[in-house]
């Protein structure tokens, strides 16, 4: 599964988008991360996070500018190729289909499938092994529209993992989780080889999990690179709107953001 997978490295120039008949959303983005790398996307509500990622799983076109997976131009990609090689993790869950937990992670292996289902065993042998790695032993006949929040994101999580991909997008996917769990997705992430790119409301998750960061605000990139240089209490307090105060932690080499609201 991901464990054995590579990486893919991305770059994004100058990407915009404009959704039909609406406004600019996204302006002139540019970024480029490295195989492995993890890449966190930070930016108030509304800033276009949800919107850039879309573009970067080829949900819609970007309305200028290109993005570049491993050197190749998307759109020379074929959707069975984009399948193979990027996983999704978004917010809406197919809560109302009776499907069971074993179902929805087996469709993670469906850019895999071939003729006749001559790799039916194996396509279920990777998705046990998906479920195994995020806890959800025993778990695999239940109907998914019956689990917590929590319970489904990680199946959602799962499916992503059993599709073997060389990029996983995450949207908010500490969204719905306990603090324990939270730490354990995101180290589970962190632990995959792939390269990850997701978006987190919480900064300081954000500090802790990402080889680079992402600060969006009006559809616009703010700073990029290694989080010491973006996540900083300038940055945070321009795109936020907030007093910001990083607190040294012990080890000296990391920090603990505090925010309060502008008097
Ligand atoms: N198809 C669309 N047509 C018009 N406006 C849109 C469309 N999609 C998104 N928007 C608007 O674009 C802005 C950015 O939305 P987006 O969901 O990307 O923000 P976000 O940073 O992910 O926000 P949040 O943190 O609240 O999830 C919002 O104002 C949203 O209403």
């Amino acid at each position: 599964m991901s464990c054995n997978t590579q990486g893919a490295a991305l770059a994004v120039e100058n990407l915009c988008y404009t959704p039909p008949g609406g406004h600019r959303l996204l302006h002139s983005i540019t970024l480029s991360i490295q195989a492995g790398d993890l890449l966190a996307i930070v930016g108030p509500n509304g800033a276009g996070k949800t919107t850039l990622l879309r573009c970067l799983y080829r949900a819609v076109k970007p309305s200028e500018g290109r993005v570049l997976l491993d050197g190749q131009n998307f759109e020379s990609l074929s959707s069975r190729d984009i399948a193979r090689r990027i996983a999704v993790v978004v917010q809406e869950t197919p809560a109302s289909f009776p499907f069971t937990v074993e179902d929805i992670v087996l469709m993670g292996r469906i850019p895999w499938r071939k003729g006749l289902s001559s790799n039916a065993s194996e396509n279920r042998a990777k998705a046990h092994h998906a479920m195994e790695h995020l806890n959800l032993r025993g778990m695999e006949k239940r109907s998914f529209g019956t689990l917590s929040g929590g319970e489904k994101q990680r199946v959602l999580v799962a499916r992503a993992l059993a599709q073997e991909p060389q990029l996983l997008i995450l949207d908010e996917p500490s969204n719905h989780l306990d603090i324990r769990n939270q730490l354990e997705i995101l180290d589970l992430l962190a632990g995959l080889g792939i390269t990850i790119i997701t978006t987190l409301h919480d900064i300081n998750l954000a500090a802790g999990f990402a080889t680079k960061a992402a600060i969006l605000h009006n559809g616009e990139m703010i700073a990029c690179g290694p989080p010491k240089e973006v996540l900083t209490p300038e940055h945070i307090s321009s795109a936020f709107n907030v007093k910001t105060h990083a607190h040294a932690i012990s080890d000296g080499a990391s920090h603990h953001f505090s925010f309060a609201l502008n008097s």
